[in-house]
């Protein structure tokens, strides 16, 4: 899997959802999702196969993909799974092209998130890979905590690079580095995404970032400038890992990351009217 030429948006409503404290309707979220699904986005992250008692408010991802109008669209599918019972589970679907697993650098986080550590975890990696190549789906490996430790644990860009090497050997062929709760830096962003797709060049490298409204452009200029070309973002900036701290750090706002990516040239073929039409539901969604 090499370098993308060209740009690929990942949309996350999964992300913006996850985290939101009253239940959003099973019939919202299907209309929201089909409004996105026409939109042109490369991906869509649409749910999660984990417990309900974890992330309560994605329980009926199963119910709500069965209810997408998938047949029109070019967006590919990726659900995020969390162990293997929600590998088993999403790969019974075979609408889904992707499945995302949360591997973090932090032995803290990865407990909060997926009640293991990281020696089960990257066990976990190895099973996940092996069970997408059986049935062509392909797994999206996001590096949870990649530009910084909020529980004072060690951080450097060398355990980045070193738990990358682990997870490229194990066969991950898409990485996306996260700044699970917003943390990153411009400089740590350009060193790391250059480094690590400089070291990796087999692999497509991208980056999932959470940043507060005011620092996302110089975030995305470090990462584009340093020739990332697969982002991450949810409309409106909604969005955060509930597992990692109390107060959620929003996704990079999807509309401005569009207008940079439009400002520097980059063919996007998106279909604006839907996005408009997805952002005038998030309203009713988002409160
Ligand atoms: C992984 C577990 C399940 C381990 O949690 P556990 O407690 O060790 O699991 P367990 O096997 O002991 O089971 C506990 C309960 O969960 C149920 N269960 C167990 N597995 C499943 C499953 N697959 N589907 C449905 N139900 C499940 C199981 O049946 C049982 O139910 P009970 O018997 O108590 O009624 C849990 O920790 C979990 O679900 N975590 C949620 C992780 C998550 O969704 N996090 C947010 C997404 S990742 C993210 O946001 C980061 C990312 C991707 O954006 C990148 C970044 O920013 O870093």
């Amino acid at each position: 899997m090499a370098r993308p030429v060209k740009v690929k948006l990942i949309e996350c409503p999964r992300d913006a959802m996850q985290g939101v404290n009253y239940f959003i309707s099973t019939a919202d979220k299907i209309k929201y999702l089909n409004l996105l699904l026409k939109a042109g986005f490369d991906t869509l992250d649409f749910g999660s196969f984990v417990s309900p008692k974890a992330i309560p408010q994605l329980a009926d991802t199963a119910e709500v993909l069965n209810n997408l109008d998938i047949g029109s669209s070019t967006t590919k599918l990726l659900a995020i799974v969390a162990n293997l019972r929600g590998v088993d589970e999403a790969l019974k679907h075979p609408s889904i092209t992707y499945l995302g697993y949360p591997f973090s650098i932090s032995e803290i986080f990865q407990k909060r998130n997926t009640n293991s550590n990281i020696k089960t975890s990257l066990s976990t990696v190895e099973e996940l890979l092996s069970k997408c190549d059986k049935a062509q789906k392909t797994a999206v490996i996001y590096l949870s905590m990649a530009f910084g430790n909020p529980y004072g644990e060690e951080w450097n860009e060398e355990l980045v690079v070193k738990w990358t090497s682990e997870l490229v050997k194990r066969g991950a062929s898409i990485i996306s580095l996260s700044d699970t709760v917003g943390v990153s830096t411009p400089t740590n962003i350009a060193n790391l995404f250059d480094g690590i797709s400089t070291s990796f060049p087999e692999i497509e490298v991208g980056v999932h970032l959470h940043s507060r409204p005011e620092n996302w452009r110089e975030k995305i200029d470090a990462a584009y400038q340093n020739g990332c070309r697969r982002f991450d973002a949810a409309i409106r900036g909604f969005g955060g890992c509930p597992m990692a701290s109390d107060s959620l750090t929003g996704n990079i706002a999807t509309e401005n990351l569009i207008g940079y990516l439009e400002e520097n040239n980059e063919p996007l073929g998106l279909d604006m009217q839907s996005i408009e039409k997805a952002i005038r539901f998030s309203f009713k969604i988002f409160h």
